[in-house]
C-alpha cells in the first residue's frame, strides 16, 4: 500500500468547544490508483490531505505514506510526494521556468540538473511556450498547470491534489484532467484527488471515498457506489444527508 492510515484522527480546540475534523479513517490506497475524495464542505477532506502531506500533525492514530511514517518521518514522506493546493504554488513576480528551477534547487537538485528538470515538466504539462512568462499573466488553467509542475519538480510517486479543476471553465478543466491522465498513463503515478464535481470523480477515478463529518461513509468503484441509484450525485446526497434523496 503506497498510503495507509489506521484510525487516523485530527481535532482543532477552538476556545472551549474541540472540532472533530477526522474521527478515525482507516483507509489503503495501492501504488498506481487514481481515488477520488468527495465529501460536503467541512466533511474534512482538506484535514485528511493535510495530515497525510505531513502539513498538520495527526491528533491520534497512524498513517504511512509512500513507505514512511507522517510523524516520525515527515520529510521521508515530503521526498516523495506532490502536493497541490487550492492556492497557486508560483508567486506573481518570476518567469514560470526561474519559479521552477527555485522549486527542484529547494529539493536539493543542482542548478542545472533542477534547470533539466524544469524543462522537462514544462513539456510535459504543455507549457514550454509560456517558460518565460510570469503567473500572473497566465490563464486560469495555465496556473493550475504550473502549479502541477511545481508539484512534479522532484518527480514524486504519488500525488495530491486538493480541488484540481476548481475555478476552470469547462475547456480549462478538460485540459487540466487530459494532462493528470497522462501524468498517470506515461508515469503510473498514483493519483489521490478531492473535487466536489462528482461527474470528475465519475468519469475519471476508479475509486471514489466518500468522506462525511469525518468518516469515510463509502468507498467503492463509482459503478459499484451508483448500484441502484441514477447517478453518483443520488448516491452522494442519499449519503451525506442521512438518505433524504
Ligand atoms: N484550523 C482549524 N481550526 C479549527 N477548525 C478547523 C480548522 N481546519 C478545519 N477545521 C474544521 O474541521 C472541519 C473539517 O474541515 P475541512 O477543511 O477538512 O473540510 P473539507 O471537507 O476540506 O471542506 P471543503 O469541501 O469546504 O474544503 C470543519 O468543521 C472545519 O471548520
Amino acid at each position: 500500500m503506497i498510503v495507509q492510515t489506521t484510525h487516523l484522527v485530527r481535532h482543532f480546540q477552538m476556545k472551549k468547544t474541540t472540532v472533530t475534523a477526522v474521527r478515525g479513517v482507516n483507509l489503503g490506497i495501492e501504488q498506481g490508483e487514481l481515488v477520488a475524495l468527495l465529501g460536503p464542505n467541512g466533511a474534512g477532506k482538506s484535514t485528511l490531505f493535510r495530515m497525510l502531506t505531513t502539513l498538520l500533525p495527526p491528533t491520534a492514530g497512524t498513517a504511512t505514506v509512500a513507505g514512511y511514517d507522517i510523524v516520525t518521518d515527515p520529510e521521508g514522506v515530503r521526498a516523495r510526494i506532490g502536493y497541490v493546493g487550492q492556492h497557486n504554488s508560483a508567486g506573481e513576480n518570476y518567469r514560470i521556468r526561474d519559479e521552477l528551477v527555485t522549486q527542484g534547487r529547494s529539493h536539493g537538485l543542482t542548478r542545472a540538473g533542477a534547470g533539466a528538470r524544469a524543462d522537462e515538466v514544462l513539456e510535459q504539462l504543455d507549457l514550454t511556450p509560456l517558460a518565460k512568462r510570469k503567473p500572473g499573466t497566465l490563464s486560469g488553467g495555465q496556473r493550475r498547470r504550473v502549479d502541477i509542475a511545481m508539484g512534479l519538480i522532484h518527480r514524486p510517486v504519488l500525488l495530491f491534489l486538493d480541488e484540481p479543476s476548481t475555478g476552470l471553465d469547462p475547456a480549462g478543466r478538460a485540459n487540466v484532467w487530459q494532462h493528470i491522465l497522462k501524468l498517470r498513463a506515461d508515469y503510473g503515478m498514483t493519483i489521490l484527488f478531492s473535487t466536489h464535481y462528482l461527474e470528475e470523480a465519475d468519469r475519471f477515478a476508479e475509486r471514489v471515498v466518500i468522506i462525511d463529518q469525518g468518516k469515510v461513509i463509502a468507498d467503492g468503484p463509482p459503478s459499484t457506489l451508483k448500484h441502484g441509484h441514477s447517478s453518483l450525485d443520488d448516491v452522494f446526497l442519499a449519503m451525506t444527508l442521512g438518505g433524504v434523496a
